[in-house]
């Protein structure tokens, strides 16, 4: 696979606080990658490096092997959405094409084409102070893709969009990675991520703490965790073998499991007295990883990588 961006040992600091400490993730051609973290681990600070927006302290940014950013082949939604306010929807679409150096008449094409998909057909001579939250918000996602871009970084691209929206999105953003755009998307929507992107970097105060594909991220991480709904005493499932942790509301307990266990021969480990009218064994979510991680829960190894 061809990488598009890659970012090596990208270092930043405010004030004499070191942001990013040895930031290093490569983008590839066709693939989404996500880069994720709890609020203030320095995501927008990576993405504003990449574009230019700021420079590094230290550490290397390069797009097809340059060091130039090649603007015509980027598309960005940034986190601060923000368009001309008193502009036509199709206007300011031609405008941020033509900056691009994209054929007019092909962009025309593609604004209307996109306009339709987005359910915002007819809103060409729209003003944008005129349209909702989520439309604007989608005419700000074709102005990020208008000029067909290699590259693409999306910052929170689901936020404010309805259910149906984000579906549009959705399928909208795999077609690209299909059709051999890199994509880097930042989102707090763990099952979103998880559905979609094909390798992930996650990034806590700074550091990395993941990197690596999606699969073999869940694989090495997503313990099992078993759900039993019953009248049972926390002190009872705290002293079974081989778990981690519990979590008791009511009458549910939640017990995650250490690494590696075998799920049946776990199973026999449950004494006869124990009230159980529903059970269920499940993996962990990426929701639940990113829960642990942001929460110093500390049950994965710091700095770990999978095979990238
Ligand atoms: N221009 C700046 N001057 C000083 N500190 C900054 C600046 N920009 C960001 N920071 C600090 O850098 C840290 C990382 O911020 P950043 O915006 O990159 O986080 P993030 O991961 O994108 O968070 P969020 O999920 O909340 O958007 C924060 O502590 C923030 O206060």
């Amino acid at each position: 696979m061809e990488v598009f961006l890659k970012v090596g040992h990208l270092k930043k600091s405010f004030k004499n606080t070191e942001i990013l400490k040895d930031i290093s993730f490569e983008v590839n051609k066709g693939e989404i990658m996500a880069i994720l973290g709890p609020n203030g681990a320095g995501k927008s600070t990576t993405i504003r490096n990449i574009m230019g927006i700021m420079y590094p302290d230290d550490g290397t940014v390069t797009f097809l092997g340059s060091k130039q950013i090649p603007r015509n082949k980027i598309g960005y939604l940034p986190e601060e959405r923000g368009l001309y306010q008193n502009v036509q929807v199709m206007d300011i679409l031609l405008y941020l094409a033509e900056l691009k150096d994209y054929p007019i008449k092909k962009a025309r094409e593609r604004a209307l084409a996109y306009l339709k998909k987005f359910g915002l057909e007819g809103k060409e001579k729209t003003t944008i102070d005129e349209l909702s939250k989520g439309m604007g918000q989608k005419v700000q996602f074709i102005a990020s893709i208008i000029h067909e871009p290699e590259f693409l970084i999306l910052d929170e691209p689901f936020s404010g969009l309805d259910p149906v929206s984000q579906e549009l999105f959705k399928q909208e953003i795999r077609d690209l990675a299909a059709n051999g755009t890199a994509i880097l998307l930042s989102s707090h929507q763990m099952n979103l991520v998880e559905e979609m992107c094909d390798r992930l970097f996650l990034i806590h105060r700074g550091q990395k703490v993941i990197y690596g594909k999606m699969d073999d991220v869940k694989q090495e991480y997503a313990n099992f965790k078993c759900t039993i709904k019953g009248e049972n005493r926390l002190e009872d499932m705290e002293g079974l073998p081989d778990v981690q942790r519990v979590e008791q509301r009511d009458d549910t307990t939640i017990m995650y499991l250490t690494k590696d266990i075998q799920v049946a021969s776990w199973l026999k480990n449950l004494p006869d007295h124990i009230d159980v009218k529903e059970l269920s064994i499940d993996r962990i979510s990426l929701h639940e990883i990113f829960i642990d991680i942001a929460t110093d829960k500390n049950m994965l190894k710091e700095g770990a990588e999978t095979n990238a």
